[in-house]
């Protein structure tokens, strides 16, 4: 089934005045249901403005765009049922917590899609389960928790939920390593348990090697490639070309091509790195 479907796309900023932008341009796109993309582009190539569109914040300003086969902005769709089912979670999200405490801030959503009090209380303590919040956090005021662990409050606000598609814009930008693994880990447990449709938008080539299996690469507000991650990531020259990089490790192997070793072109963690050169080794019998 497909999940996200675009039609030509298109959002232009202040039209009609000298300041007109046109940040998404006649972008046809789909995402098969339960699918983990990763979202790369230069900074002002439109990403933040494409998937603004998916949970209907953004109206196209020409085309149309479907979420499960329907028309977001056709006379008879509810707009307000796609809020919910699309999560969308922004660039530092924790600025947007404002409950006195963690379990209001989480039940936010919740509430508003009219769950009664038990269902409220079920999706909260599972979000936390998801996001690895722990219960003893529930009644504490947000503004006391550490910045990492209200990333995890504000991310957990938008698993209560429970979305079909879950969209985050760099959501762990600003957290040490650490907490960048740990949220990220969570992320892909959560799309392993539910088969939710992810996106995420990324900087890092390194997390998205990691985590994606497909990588959607826009440039110039139009989709210049969408495909598996592998196959993205041996397009090196055309990546550098729009001012992007592959991972480390990428380039990496390519040298060792260049150089006349016999190794894959297209390894991109490092686990995959790992057995390419147990690999090689085993060959010249080491
Ligand atoms: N509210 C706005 N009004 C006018 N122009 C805007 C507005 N928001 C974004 N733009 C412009 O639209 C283009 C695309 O911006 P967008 O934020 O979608 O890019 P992005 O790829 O998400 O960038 P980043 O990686 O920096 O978040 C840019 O040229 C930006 O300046």
């Amino acid at each position: 089934m497909i999940a996200i479907k675009t039609e030509q796309l298109t959002y232009t900023y202040s039209q009609g005045t000298p300041f007109e932008k046109t940040a998404v341009d006649h972008i046809d796109l789909e995402i098969e249901q339960g699918e983990f993309v990763g979202v790369i582009g230069h900074t002002g190539s439109g990403k933040s403005t494409l998937i603004q569109h998916f949970n209907g914040l953004l109206k196209p300003s020409f085309g149309r765009v479907l979420i499960n086969g329907t028309d977001l902005w056709a006379p008879d769709t509810n707009i307000r049922d796609y809020r919910f089912k699309v999560g969308l979670v922004f660039q530092y999200p924790e600025y947007q917590l404002f409950e006195e405490t963690v379990f209001k801030d989480i039940a936010f959503g919740p509430t508003n899609m009219g769950m009664n009090p038990e269902q409220i209380k079920e999706s909260v303590y599972q979000a936390c389960h998801f996001v690895g919040l722990k219960e003893k956090y529930l009644e504490k005021s947000p503004f006391e928790l550490s910045g990492g662990q209200k990333r995890r409050v504000a991310i957990a606000g938008v698993l209560a939920m429970n979305p079909d598609i879950l969209i985050l814009d760099e959501p762990t930008a600003g957290l040490d390593p650490k907490g960048r693994e740990r949220i990220l880990g969570q992320i892909k447990e959560y799309h392993r348990a539910r088969h939710t449709t992810v996106l995420l938008v990324s900087h890092s080539m390194e997390d998205i090697a990691k985590y994606a299996r497909k990588v959607l690469v826009i440039n110039q507000s139009k989709v210049a490639m969408y495909d598996d991650v592998a196959k993205v990531f041996s397009r090196a020259q055309e990546i550098t070309e729009m001012g992007l990089s592959v991972p480390q490790i990428t380039r990496v192997f390519m040298q060792l091509r260049e150089r006349g070793f016999d190794v894959n072109e297209s390894v991109y963690t490092m686990d995959y790195a790992k057995q390419e050169i147990l690999r090689l080794l085993a060959e010249k019998g080491v």
